[in-house]
């Protein structure tokens, strides 16, 4: 699981989750939020006694007096320090059990999951769910002291400012509920367009590492502009997505506005009213803007900004980990994201991930009025199967071999690799390409490409197994291979993709060079590396050994096994014809 908001969850999940949690301990979220309106008292007291010092005191030529309420004031002040510390211990009751909770919820969903589909329980992840879990608790305590504090002191004003005048109230509460409800509604629109930044983010970076780690692949198909296109609209959603984000943020100075601005200006409105009749002195008139100004203020601008950050913070967080929790915990998106489980010779056995290819509907053309070089074409490739894809030349194989691999994307219908679009580079797939790539470096590094850990002893096994023993692991090569011969280079891009953990290959008329017996057994070496393989077949011999055969033929996939086609198909019947007569030379087209 990354950090970030990968997950499909709402913030309403992240809500659920969180209140889930709290409101199993009631009795200390009880007392937290009686605490609210004991903590209140000081701040309504503070303002009532200022109305006193002024009225009584220093206005009425009585300096005694008011210094006994400023005293007062004084006095409210230390109490106030000192009741603070009342919050603590309810706070920790509900803060505390937090963790645990989660963290038990997490593993457990992750325990589920690994027992569910048979895979490892990564320690990291496990790690990673329980810094998050600390995380949150940390963010909870935070999000409800400050709230606490703030909300104690907004109580305080409301209070006080009914004590004063009833009527004050009537036209402050109006601006104050409609500042902290746009408020919500802002957190909200904030939240979903943050979280629609950072998902947009997440996939461009992840196309973009995709994408330049595929660019053997790409530059094999010649598929550049195509695969340029699906980063470049990525750039232009994750844009899109960062202006609307700013765009949310820019309001939060209209809802202190409301709240504040425009709340004391109606109670300057409202003043002479009051004072002609006789209902408000000069010194309550203070009391009165002290309250809107020196406690509601702070109060909606710590709400809107501090608290509307810590607060996105922990309902991210939150909606995070309840996405992990439903997807089977600390394990989710470990399988599916660019990690399948190793195929290769040099992987633990029997931990292979089964990906199946289906492909429904699929129609693709080159550009806009050129003819579909595949228009419907639909088929399923069990994980294990070992397929042969013929075709008279110009029909589409490579086309389709692009598509499996994600180099290239379907105008129309759906191509599903382990049941996701493949991406290039995901590593689920390893493609051999028509035309060998062969770089500058050592065997070596030839070799282990697709395959970084393997041993010396590993890669030398697959050397002399692909025909490759008079080339030492040290000798360098030079780009696209010169020295070697055509044959040689294509054992080499064979090598190097039978060495790759990746459970399917794709090898797409890669021994095009080999003799019939080196194709055999680059054939046979790959099905016994395990894993599916699909071979865009040179020769007929090929496609005559795989279990299943895809005929590409006029845009649409026949499939079936070698035989039942030979029946079936006139099509197949004519290309073996055509491979046939050639056979005992070279039977390729
Ligand atoms: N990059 C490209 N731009 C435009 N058209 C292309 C491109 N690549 C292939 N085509 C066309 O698409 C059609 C299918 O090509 P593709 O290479 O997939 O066929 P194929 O069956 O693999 O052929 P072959 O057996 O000769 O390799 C052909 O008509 C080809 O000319």
């Amino acid at each position: 699981m990354t950090p970030g908001m990968g997950g499909g969850g709402s913030v309403r999940d992240g809500w659920r989750l969180l209140w889930g949690v709290l409101r199993r301990r009631p009795r200390p979220l009880l007392a937290v939020g009686g605490l609210v309106v004991v903590l209140a008292a000081p701040t309504t007291v503070a303002g009532i006694a200022v109305a006193h010092a002024l009225d009584d005191g220093f206005f009425a030529h009585r300096a005694g007096t008011g210094l006994l309420w400023v005293a007062l004031l004084v006095q409210v002040r230390l109490v106030a320090a000192v009741a603070g510390r009342l919050l603590f211990p309810p706070l920790v009751r509900v803060v505390e059990p937090l963790r645990d909770e989660l963290v038990t919820a997490m593993v457990t969903a992750g325990l589920h999951r690994a027992v569910r589909e048979d895979v490892p329980v990564p320690g990291a992840a496990v790690r990673q769910a329980v810094d998050e879990v600390e995380q949150a608790r940390m963010l909870v305590a935070s999000v409800l002291r400050n709230a606490h504090a703030t909300g104690s002191v907004a109580v305080g004003a409301v209070i006080g400012l009914a004590v004063l005048d009833p009527a004050i109230l009537l036209v402050e509460l109006p601006c104050l509920v409609a500042s902290v409800a746009g408020y919500w509604l802002l957190v909200r629109a904030v939240l979903r367009r943050q979280r629609r930044s950072l998902l947009a983010e997440e996939d461009l970076a992840e196309h973009v590492v995709r994408t330049l780690g595929a660019r053997r692949d790409v530059t094999a198909f010649a598929a550049q502009d195509a695969a340029a296109r699906p980063v470049l609209e990525r750039v232009e959603r994750a844009r899109l997505a960062a202006r609307a984000l700013g765009r949310a943020d820019a309001m939060h100075d209209g809802v202190v506005g409301v709240g504040v601005d425009l709340g004391l200006v109606l109670l300057l409105a409202l003043a002479p009213v009051l004072i002609g009749r006789g209902r408000l002195g000069t010194g309550e008139l203070v009391a009165a803007v002290y309250y809107v100004m020196f406690a509601l203020g702070p109060a909606l601008r710590f709400l809107v900004y501090g608290g509307a950050g810590w607060l996105a913070e922990l309902l991210g967080l939150m909606t995070r980990l309840s996405d992990a929790i439903a997807a089977g915990g600390p394990l989710s998106g470990v399988a599916t994201a660019g990690e399948p489980r190793p195929v290769g010779p040099s992987s633990p056995s029997g931990s292979a991930a089964r990906p199946v290819v289906v492909a429904e509907s699929v129609g693709y053309a080159y550009s806009k009025d050129a003819a579909p070089v595949l228009d419907g074409a639909g088929f399923t490739v069990p994980f294990g199967a070992h397929v042969a894809v013929v075709g008279p030349s110009g029909a589409g194989k490579s086309t389709l071999a692009a598509l499996l691999c994600g180099v290239r994307e379907p105008a129309g219908g759906t191509v599903l690799v382990g049941g996701a679009p493949p991406a290039p580079g995901s590593g689920v797939l390893a493609l051999a390409p028509q035309e060998p790539y062969v770089f500058a470096g050592t065997v070596r590094e030839n070799l282990a490409y697709l395959a970084p850990a393997a041993s010396d002893e590993v890669l030398r096994d697959a050397a002399d197994a692909f025909g490759l023993g008079r080339l030492d692991l040290d000798e360098r090569l030079s780009a696209g291979g010169a020295g070697l011969s055509a044959g040689e280079r294509q054992l080499v891009t064979l090598a190097r993709t039978y060495l790759a953990a990746a459970p399917i290959v794709v090898l797409d008329e890669a021994t095009s060079h080999l003799d019939p017996d080196a194709e055999l057994r680059a054939e046979l070496l790959m099905r016994r590396r395990g894993g599916t393989l699909i071979v865009i077949a040179h020769r007929i011999s090929s496609a005559s050994r795989a279990d299943w055969v895809l005929l590409v033929d006029a845009g649409k996939v026949v499939a079936g096994p070698h035989h039942q086609l030979v029946d079936r198909s006139p099509r197949y019947r004519q290309l073996v014809g055509l491979w046939e007569p050639e056979k005992g030379t070279d039977d390729g087209i």
